[in-house]
């Protein structure tokens, strides 16, 4: 039906990279060494913190990057000349990567990848790593604050049908995962990400056999874990005595794990049901509760001591419902000059926080030998060594007289080598891993920065040379650029 395949992700990008990479091309300084730093500046949700997550697909993006013919046979249509195509056909990522790992617990304004590659590289796949980053951050994170409310309550991923579009759903779920979920109702994440998949069933399968006694049994009669769905009709009056009666006759041929409610009063419902069950000596079924829920209505759901043992959540998590992006931006922050020396580069801006920092740079978390919790992040100029430091100066990046001085503690190297010279040296964990990584490290944050509302907000600081060097390269951006906003 369309003109061309669709066979690799190397125009997954703005056109605008392309042309900036045809003029790098053009003037010879394409093969510069450049160094990009990918961050976001704002915490999404009021949260405290985020979970990175999208560091697998940016791998395999990274490592299969090339313009395909039916690429370069588009751009020719585009009007672009032969001998930039024919130089398009022999790019590859050869450059280097250092990140944070996926599960990793990130903050505003610290380098989350780290891209040292020729000029021309680093920049065509902007685009790609932003896209990735944005998303599955996002949806880790917001599925985090969810997994703060639930505690040890399983919640399942209800979202394909409501996230944007198959990518989304598929890449979304996993992203939900990491920050904490416990499954997903998704069979080709399951498949593909060897994560657990579950579910119950519909209203239209009730609907279908018109009564709940003939469906819960058609149903039982092939599943022996039975989550009968109980809000079709009436919760009380009839699904939940349904299930109970369905269970009894089926006694030792079912497990009946569990109902559903998906509607109505979730507290109300889920408590008189919860009698019934016990009533009927089921006390170890569960309910499970959906429609609609985010952190704050199952918060308040605990609130009203709604008797909920499991939650099925959709569209509030898939679609990051009340922050649908997350900000993250890529920055030139170090280049190769004509002398094949490395010289930094700074983004000037009238609000402070969108000033970049220059260099080629490395982020520590601190943690106290003594509480071992974290003292903050600690974001240092490459050639920097805090680890053989006894004492660190961690003070605020704009309000300079905020600080500590912070002695027996422990440095931990929050990136972690990719990619080396386009060789990949990193194997990732398990979905599984990446989950109890994030945990483990939550464990390292205090209190007051994991609560949802209103979260204390964790340091993020640069050392004194990092911060030096970038008072210097303010000076000198004002310098050479007397039209610069900065007053
Ligand atoms: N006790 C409760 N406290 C706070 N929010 C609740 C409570 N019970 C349900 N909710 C939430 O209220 C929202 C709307 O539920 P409501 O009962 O108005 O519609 P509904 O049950 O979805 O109706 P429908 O029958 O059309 O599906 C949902 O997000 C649901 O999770
Ligand atoms: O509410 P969410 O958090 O988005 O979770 C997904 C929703 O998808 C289903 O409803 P839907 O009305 O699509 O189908 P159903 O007939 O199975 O209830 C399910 O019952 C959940 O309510
Ligand atoms: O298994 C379920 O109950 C389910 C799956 C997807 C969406 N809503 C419910």
């Amino acid at each position: 039906m369309y003109k061309y395949m669709d066979d690799s992700f190397a125009l997954h990008t703005d056109l605008y990279q392309i042309n900036m990479a045809e003029s790098y091309w053009e003037d010879n300084i394409h093969t510069k060494n450049a160094v990009f730093d990918l961050y976001f500046r704002k915490l999404p949700f009021g949260n405290g913190f985020a979970i990175f997550a999208g560091l697998e697909r940016i791998i395999d993006y990274l490592q299969t990057f090339h313009f395909s013919e039916s690429d370069l046979e588009y751009l020719r249509e585009l009007g672009y000349k032969k001998d930039y195509i024919e130089f398009l056909r022999s790019v590859r990522f050869t450059g280097n990567v250092r990140a944070m790992k996926e599960g990793e617990i990130v903050f505003g304004n610290e380098p989350i990848l780290r891209i040292e590659a020729p000029l021309i590289e680093a920049q065509l796949i902007e685009t790609g790593l932003l896209n990735i980053v944005n998303y599955h951050t996002l949806i880790a994170t917001k599925a985090s604050r969810m997994k703060q409310v639930a505690g040890d309550q399983p919640i399942s991923e209800f979202g394909t049908r409501r996230a944007h579009e198959f990518d989304a759903a598929l890449w979304g779920t996993r992203a939900a995962y990491i920050g904490g979920f416990s499954g997903t109702s998704n069979v080709r994440a399951g498949k593909r990400f060897g994560l657990p998949v579950s579910g119950t069933h519909s209203h239209s399968f009730v609907q279908a056999y018109r009564d709940e006694y003939t469906a819960f049994h058609k149903y039982a009669k092939r599943h022996k874990n039975c989550v009968f769905l109980v809000d079709t009709y009436d919760t009380l009056k009839s699904g939940v005595p349904t299930a109970i009666e369905v269970a009894k006759e089926l006694a030792g041929t079912i497990h009946f794990e569990g109902i559903r409610i998906d509607s109505g009063d979730l507290a109300f419902l889920s408590k008189e049901a919860r009698k019934l069950l016990d009533q009927a000596g089921f006390l170890d079924t569960k309910i499970f509760a959906s429609n609609d829920l985010d952190e704050y209505t199952m918060m308040n759901l605990k609130a009203q001591g709604a008797k909920i043992d499991a939650w099925g959540v959709g569209t509030k998590a898939i679609t990051a419902f009340d922050q649908p992006a997350l900000g993250a931006v890529y920055k030139l922050v170090s280049i190769e000059n004509e002398n094949g020396q490395m010289i930094d580069t700074i983004k000037i801006s009238a609000s402070p926080e969108k000033v970049t920092t220059p260099g080629l740079k490395n982020v520590y978390r601190i943690i106290n030998n003594h509480t071992k919790k974290s003292e903050g992040d600690y974001i240092t100029l490459s050639f920097e060594q805090p680890e053989k430091e006894v004492g660190l100066h961690m003070f605020h990046p704009v309000y300079t007289y905020i600080g500590k001085f912070v002695t027996n503690f422990t440095v931990k190297d929050l990136h972690e080598d990719i990619i080396d010279h386009g060789a990949l040296v990193y194997k990732s964990p398990s979905v599984q891993e990446i989950q109890s990584y994030a945990q483990q490290q939550l464990n390292l944050l205090w209190e007051e920065y994991k609560r949802s509302l209103h979260p204390a907000e964790y340091p993020v600081n640069l050392s004194q040379a990092c911060w030096d060097n970038k008072m210097k390269n303010i000076e000198e951006a004002k310098k050479h650029n007397r039209k610069s906003v900065l007053v």
